[in-house]
C-alpha cells in the first residue's frame, strides 16, 4: 500500500471516529435528559404518595409503590448505559473488520462495550464478546465463518485494523492480514505496570480466545507457563460467560478461590473495567472455616510454607508429602467408609411392647448418610415411629417417642471429629504422622482432610451452594483431598488454573493428572507461551527451571544483573540504590522479592529506616496484607504469586539460601514476578541455581 492510500485510509478513520465520538456525545445528551426525567417523575412519584396517604387504601399504596420502583430500575438502567459510553467517550473501539455476507462488505467495529446508537438506531461498535467479534481474534483474511444463536454464519473478512485510541486520538492503526498482530501486542507488553491487573481484550491471542470462549467443558484444566495469561484469560473468561448466558448467570453465581487478600485486591479492576461487577473471592482458608463452623484451630498455608522454610523439618515433609498423595484420599475413603460401617451399633429394640429389629435401624441409618449427624438421628427416629404406626397400627405415646430416640442415640458411637481424625492413623498403623502445630493448632495439612471425614459422616453447611461457576487460581498448591472437598462441595462448572512449576510447596502440591484424577469429566488446555517478561528475563528465568515447551515473546529488554556484594551490609546498600533508581525512572512498580518473611521484614526495615533511602511509597505484605499499590513492594515468593511489577529485585541468592527443590521454585517464582527489568543481588556465594554466565 503506498503512503498516499495509507495517508487516505487514516483520514477515513479519523473522519469515522469523529463521527462515532459525536453520536456518543447525542446518546449522551439524550441519556442525561432520561435521567432528569426519571428523577424528576421519582420525586413527584413520592411526592404524590406522601400527600395522599390518608385518602389511599392498601392496594393503591402497593400500586403506587411499585410504580416508584419501576421508575428507580428504569433509572438505573440508564445510569448504567450512561457509565458503559461514557467510558467508550475516551477510547469507542481498538478493531476494525470488514466482513462481506453475498454482496458489500460492512466494516465492523469491536469496543470493550457495546454501542447502540438508539437515536440512529444501529450497532455502530460491537462488544468484544459479541459472537461476530470472535473473527476479530480467530481469523485471518478471507472466508471465514462465525458461530452466532442463530447458527453458523459465512462469508468473507476483506479488511482488518487494529488501532489505539486515548483521549479521542488514534494513537496507533496498523493494517494486518494475519490475526492479532505482534506490533500491537509489543506495544501493549512494553508499557509499565498500572495499580493493578489490566484488561487484554484488545490483543486476545487465537489460543487465549479459545478458552474465553469455551461454553461447554464442565471442568476446565488451564496449565499455563509464568506469564501466559492464565489469570488474565480466566477474567475475560469470566466476562464472557456472564455476558454469553446473561439471562441465567449473575456475577454473585460466580466464586474465585484466591490465594490472598492482596491478589484479590491486584485482580478486582478487571471485571468492572470490563462493564460486570465485581464477584466473590474467597481464600482456602476462609473456606475452611466456614465448613467446620469455626469449631477448629489451624495453622494457614502461609504458615506451613513458612515453618518448611525456617525448620527443614523431614518429618514434617514426609507429613505434607502424604497427605498431598492420591494414595492418601484412596485410604481416607476406605477409612471413611469403615468409620461409617462402626458408627452405629444397632441392636434390637422394644418399644412400646414392639420389636424394631437392628437390621431395619441400620438399614435407615445408612440411608441418611448425607445428613448431619444429628438430623440423621432424628430422622432414623421418625421413620422408626412411622413404620411402627403403619406396621401395628399404632401411634407412639409422648413418653414412648422419647424413649425411642434416646435408645437411637445411645447407638451411635459418639466420637468427636478430631478424635475420629485421629483415629485414621491408628488405624493406618501410622499414628506418628498425626502431629499438631503450635498453640494446640491443626496443621495446615490435616484441615482439608478433616473437612474431608466430616463431609463423608456429617454433611457441611455452605453458603457457596448455590454458586454456578467456580474458579480456582494457583491450583498447583492445592492436594487432591483440597479438590475432593471443591469437587462435593461445588457440583458447578469449572475454571482450574495454575502451573506446576510454580508450586511455593511442592511437598503440598498437585500436578494436572492428580485434579483431573479427583475432578472427572474436565478438559485440559496448556499455554506455552509467556508474554509478562522480556525475552531477557525469560531466558534467566529458564535456566533456573528448563521447561523445553517453553515460547517466549520476542521483546527485548535488559540483561538481569546478578550483583554480588562484600558483605551483608553492602547488599543493603546496593538494594537501596537499586530502589532509588526505580523511583527516578517511568516504571510505578518494584517488588523486593525475598525468600521469607523474615528476609523481606530486615530489607524493609532498612528501606524504611532511612539509611538506604526514605522511600514515599513502600509496603511490605503479609499474610494480613489485603491491597497491593504501586511503589516499592516487600514479599516473599509466596505472597507474590500471580502478581507482577515493573521491576524486580531478588536478595539474598546466595547457595545457602537458595538450595533445595523448594526454593529453586521460590527463586523461579520471583524472578517470572519481572516485566522489565531483573536485578539479584548477593552476598557470600551464588547459589547454583544461577550459573556464572549471568553474573555481571
Ligand atoms: N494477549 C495478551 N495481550 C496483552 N497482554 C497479555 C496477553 N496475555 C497475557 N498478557 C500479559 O501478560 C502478563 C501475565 O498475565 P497473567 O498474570 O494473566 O499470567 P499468568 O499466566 O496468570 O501468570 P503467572 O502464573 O506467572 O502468575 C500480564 O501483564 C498480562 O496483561
Amino acid at each position: 500500500m503506498s503512503q498516499k492510500d495509507v495517508a487516505i485510509d487514516r483520514a477515513a478513520e479519523r473522519r469515522h471516529l469523529d463521527h462515532t465520538l459525536e453520536r456518543i456525545e447525542a446518546n449522551l445528551d439524550e441519556l442525561d435528559q432520561r435521567l432528569k426525567a426519571y428523577a424528576q417523575e421519582i420525586q413527584s412519584q413520592k411526592e404524590y404518595l406522601w400527600s395522599n396517604r390518608d385518602e389511599m387504601d392498601h392496594i393503591e399504596k402497593i400500586a403506587a409503590r411499585e410504580s416508584i420502583e419501576q421508575s428507580v430500575m428504569s433509572g438505573d438502567n440508564a445510569l448504567a448505559r450512561r457509565q458503559k459510553l461514557d467510558k467508550l467517550r475516551h477510547s469507542p473501539y481498538f478493531g476494525r473488520f470488514d466482513f462481506a455476507r453475498g454482496g458489500k462488505a460492512e466494516p465492523v467495529y469491536i469496543g470493550v462495550h457495546h454501542f447502540h446508537d438508539d437515536l440512529a438506531r444501529v450497532i455502530r461498535v460491537h462488544d468484544w464478546r459479541a459472537p461476530i467479534a470472535s473473527l476479530f481474534y480467530d481469523v485471518e483474511t478471507g472466508p471465514a465463518t462465525y458461530e452466532s444463536p442463530e447458527g453458523t454464519v459465512a462469508g468473507e473478512v476483506t479488511l482488518k485494523r487494529q488501532f489505539r485510541i486515548k483521549g479521542g486520538e488514534i494513537e496507533l492503526m496498523i493494517e494486518s492480514a494475519v490475526h492479532v498482530v505482534d506490533e500491537v501486542l509489543q506495544d501493549e507488553l512494553g508499557r509499565a505496570s498500572d495499580e493493578g491487573m489490566k484488561n487484554i481484550v484488545a490483543t486476545i491471542q487465537r489460543d487465549q480466545n479459545a478458552i474465553i470462549r469455551d461454553d461447554e467443558s464442565q471442568v476446565l484444566v488451564i496449565q499455563g507457563v509464568a506469564g501466559s495469561g492464565k489469570t488474565s484469560i480466566a477474567l475475560h473468561r469470566i466476562a464472557y460467560l456472564l455476558y454469553r448466558f446473561k439471562d441465567s448467570l449473575r456475577s454473585e453465581d460466580i466464586l474465585i478461590i484466591s490465594p490472598n487478600r492482596v491478589f484479590s485486591d491486584y485482580i478486582a479492576n478487571v471485571l468492572p473495567e470490563l462493564g460486570e461487577e465485581t464477584v466473590n473471592q474467597v481464600g482456602m482458608e476462609e473456606l475452611a472455616d466456614e465448613l467446620l463452623d469455626g469449631q477448629y484451630r489451624f495453622e494457614s498455608f502461609f504458615e506451613q510454607t513458612a515453618s518448611l522454610l525456617e525448620k527443614n523439618d523431614e518429618a514434617m515433609k514426609a507429613r505434607l508429602r502424604f497427605k498431598a498423595s492420591p494414595a492418601f484420599l484412596a485410604e481416607l475413603d476406605r477409612y471413611a467408609g469403615h468409620v461409617e460401617a462402626k458408627r452405629f451399633a444397632a441392636e434390637d429394640l422394644w418399644i412400646a411392647r414392639r420389636l424394631v429389629p437392628a437390621w431395619l435401624l441400620e438399614e435407615v441409618f445408612r440411608k441418611h448418610r448425607n445428613l448431619p449427624t444429628n438430623e440423621r438421628l432424628g430422622q432414623v427416629s421418625w421413620e422408626i415411629e412411622r413404620k411402627i404406626g403403619n406396621q401395628y397400627n399404632y401411634d407412639l405415646m409422648p413418653e414412648e417417642r422419647k424413649a425411642l430416640k434416646a435408645a437411637v442415640k445411645t447407638m451411635l458411637r459418639q466420637t468427636t471429629l478430631r478424635e475420629t481424625y485421629k483415629g485414621f492413623y491408628d488405624w493406618l498403623e501410622r499414628p506418628e504422622l498425626f502431629r499438631t502445630a503450635s498453640r494446640g493448632r491443626l496443621e495446615y495439612a490435616d484441615v482439608f482432610p478433616l473437612i474431608y471425614l466430616k463431609m463423608r459422616l456429617e454433611g457441611v453447611r455452605s453458603r457457596w451452594r448455590d454458586v454456578k461457576h467456580l474458579l480456582v487460581d494457583e491450583m498447583q498448591d492445592y492436594t487432591p483431598v483440597q479438590y475432593a472437598v471443591i469437587g462435593r462441595l461445588f457440583a458447578c462448572k469449572k475454571t482450574i488454573l495454575g502451573d506446576a512449576f510454580q508450586s511455593v510447596n511442592p511437598h503440598s502440591a498437585s500436578g494436572v493428572e492428580d485434579i483431573r484424577r479427583v475432578l472427572r469429566q474436565s478438559s485440559c488446555v496448556t499455554l506455552n507461551k509467556s508474554y509478562r517478561s522480556s525475552i531477557q528475563i525469560t531466558r534467566f528465568a529458564q535456566r533456573i527451571s528448563p521447561n523445553p515447551d517453553l515460547e517466549a515473546i520476542e521483546r527485548q529488554g535488559e540483561e538481569p544483573a546478578v550483583i554480588r556484594a562484600r558483605t551483608r551490609k553492602t547488599e543493603l546498600a546496593t538494594i537501596g540504590e537499586l530502589a532509588r533508581e526505580f523511583t527516578t525512572s517511568e516504571h510505578n512498580t518494584l517488588g523486593i522479592v525475598c525468600k521469607t518473611q523474615k528476609q523481606a521484614k530486615r530489607i524493609f526495615e532498612a528501606l524504611e529506616g532511612g539509611e538506604h533511602g526514605e522511600f514515599r511509597r513502600l509496603q511490605i505484605l503479609g499474610e494480613k496484607s489485603a491491597a497491593f499499590g504501586q511503589g516499592i513492594v516487600v514479599c516473599t515468593a509466596h505472597m507474590a504469586k500471580g502478581l507482577e511489577f515493573d521491576r524486580v529485585i531478588v536478595p539474598e541468592v546466595t547457595a545457602g539460601n537458595y538450595a533445595t527443590d523448594m526454593e529453586r521454585n521460590l527463586l523461579y517464582v520471583a524472578c517470572t514476578r519481572a516485566m522489565h527489568r531483573l536485578a539479584l543481588t548477593h552476598a557470600g556465594p551464588l547459589t547454583s541455581f544461577l550459573d556464572e554466565s549471568s553474573l555481571r
